[in-house]
């Protein structure tokens, strides 16, 4: 290991600590790790060292306060070979500031964290309602349903257009997105060095073809987009980007590859996360039935069977936390989405070389007992004050979609879609489980994100 690095276990000749975390058991293995080494240790794969740092104040210190520093990506097969240094989630540097500032503001054009999106939302979940019914009282698994669902929201945005539940080949691509998240992992060897894909090709090809059937039915949307493309009135992300292409000067970052990737990047980012913490949501509404009552009760209570509005978020603050909860224990990117320093810092008496892998593990702010007490307890009380009101010191601390510069660029529409898509279930839906003896687990699988394994609910039309 090279000197002045954090501690951290021994490393074997060559190989270095390949094997100590299995990317399906990183949660425990770095909650492990932490106990043995401190907050921030150093593992090695190969020759190379990956750092990862635990607790709030070391996450919000590196990612807000040394923000400038700790905003690019390290190199791995998805920015070092597939992506070749464009899209959004994995560039860096001026690329990235570009793609980053111009797809935020495009986004906040077309409604992100504003009361205006509502009503967009709110017609793509009264569709999924009316698909469920369709199930009567028999118990079904919602997952492909429901990612479904979500993702006509980001494609609404993206595309101006949504797709039928029935649409083969949108139903296909979901299905692929969903393989794509649960198999993949950014602790895996092959991901942080490209060179061994050729050692694990067939897992890199399936990859590289999912990517390749995303972007070839992107493909024929943007063409149609610039065939209709009218600069006055630009409907969507796309319509959004072209027009910035048509104005930009040479060497821009709009090209057309920047723009397939940013497609697939939001597409894929938009769809699975926010439709799996509502699976998980759905897991603890069967889990724990007097939560789904009291949460009954005061949405009957303060709007009954009227649509919801992110206006009564404050008056259901129950709603509010259980929510936060949800995402607390659903803690569905554990290790974020990995960052390196743009230059050699030192941090704590540590050195923290240029382009290193770093872990920001916000699976130990999650499970952190000093701000969540008995942090294994499903306790959405937690989130409310003694008003009753959601508020306080833990509802800040809690960072499910990260900090700092590369905040998840979609966390005001996820909240949105949480709070609309949960409420309306409950006024329409009691949530049942397939065998109230034999309930679904509440341990998750980890790849990409963390997620329920699969189960059955029951809905049952109030
Ligand atoms: C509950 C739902 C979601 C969770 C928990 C979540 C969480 C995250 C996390 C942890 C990151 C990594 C931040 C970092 O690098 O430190 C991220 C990045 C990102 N998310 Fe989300 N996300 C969610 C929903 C969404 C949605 C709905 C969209 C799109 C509309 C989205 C788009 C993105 C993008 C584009 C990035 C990359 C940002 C960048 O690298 O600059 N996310 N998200």
């Amino acid at each position: 290991r090279p000197k002045g690095l954090p501690p951290g276990p021994t490393c074997y000749p060559i190989i270095g600590n390949i094997g100590l975390v299995k990317p399906s058991e990183a949660i425990q293995a770095h909650r492990n790790l932490r106990k043995k080494y401190g907050d921030i240790y150093t593992i090695m794969t190969f020759h190379k060292p990956m750092i990862a740092v635990h607790g709030y104040d070391n996450i919000r210190e590196l990612l807000v306060k040394h923000g400038d520093i700790f905003s690019d990506r390290p190199l791995t097969i998805v920015n070092g070979v597939l992506n070749k240094g464009k899209g959004l989630l994995w560039s860096s540097g001026s690329m990235w500031k570009e793609q980053r500032t111009f797809a935020l503001t495009t986004m906040r054009k077309l409604g992100f964290g504003k009361r205006c999106l509502q009503g967009q939302i709110m017609e793509e979940v009264d569709c999924l309602m009316e698909e469920l019914e369709k199930y009567g009282n028999k118990p079904f698994d919602i997952q492909n349903i429901l990612n479904t669902s979500v993702s006509n929201v980001i494609c609404s945005l993206l595309f101006g257009k949504r797709f039928e539940y029935e649409d083969a080949k949108f139903k296909h691509l979901i299905i692929l997105l969903n393989k794509l998240l649960s198999t993949s992992s950014s602790s895996s060897p092959a991901f942080i060095f490209p060179i061994l894909r050729h050692l694990t090709k067939s897992r890199f090809i399936k990859v590289q073809n999912i990517f390749a059937d995303i972007d070839e039915f992107t493909s024929e949307i943007i063409v149609e987009h610039k065939r209709n493309f009218d600069g006055n009135n630009v409907r969507d992300f796309i319509d959004g980007f072209l027009l910035e292409q048509k104005q930009a000067e040479e060497n821009t970052t709009f090209t057309d590859d920047q723009l397939k990737i940013s497609v697939r990047e939001f597409f894929a980012a938009g769809t699975e996360t926010t439709s799996t913490t509502l699976r998980w949501a759905l897991l603890f509404l069967i889990h724990f039935p007097d939560w789904q009552k009291k949460l009954r009760d005061n949405i009957d209570a303060v709007i009954g069977q009227s649509q919801p509005k992110m206006e009564h978020k404050e008056q259901l603050p129950l709603v509010e936390a259980f929510i936060l909860e949800v995402q607390r224990h659903a803690n569905l990117v554990p290790l974020a989405i990995p960052h390196a320093p743009k230059e050699d810092f030192n941090y704590k008496g540590y050195y923290l070389p240029k382009g290193t892998f770093m872990f920001f593990v916000l699976d130990s702010v999650m499970s952190d007992p000093e701000i969540f007490p008995e942090p294994t307890k499903f306790q959405p009380g937690r989130f409310l004050d003694n008003r009753g009101k959601c508020n306080g010191e833990q509802k800040e601390k809690l960072i499910p979609f990260s900090t700092g510069r590369r905040l998840c660029l979609g966390d005001s529409l996820a909240k949105m879609e949480l709070f609309l898509f949960l409420v309306r279930f409950l006024q329409k839906f009691e949530i049942k489980p397939e065998n109230p003896e034999n309930l679904p687990p509440l341990e998750g699988n980890l790849g990409l994100t963390n997620m329920p394994k699969s189960f059955n609910i029951v809905l049952i039309k109030r």
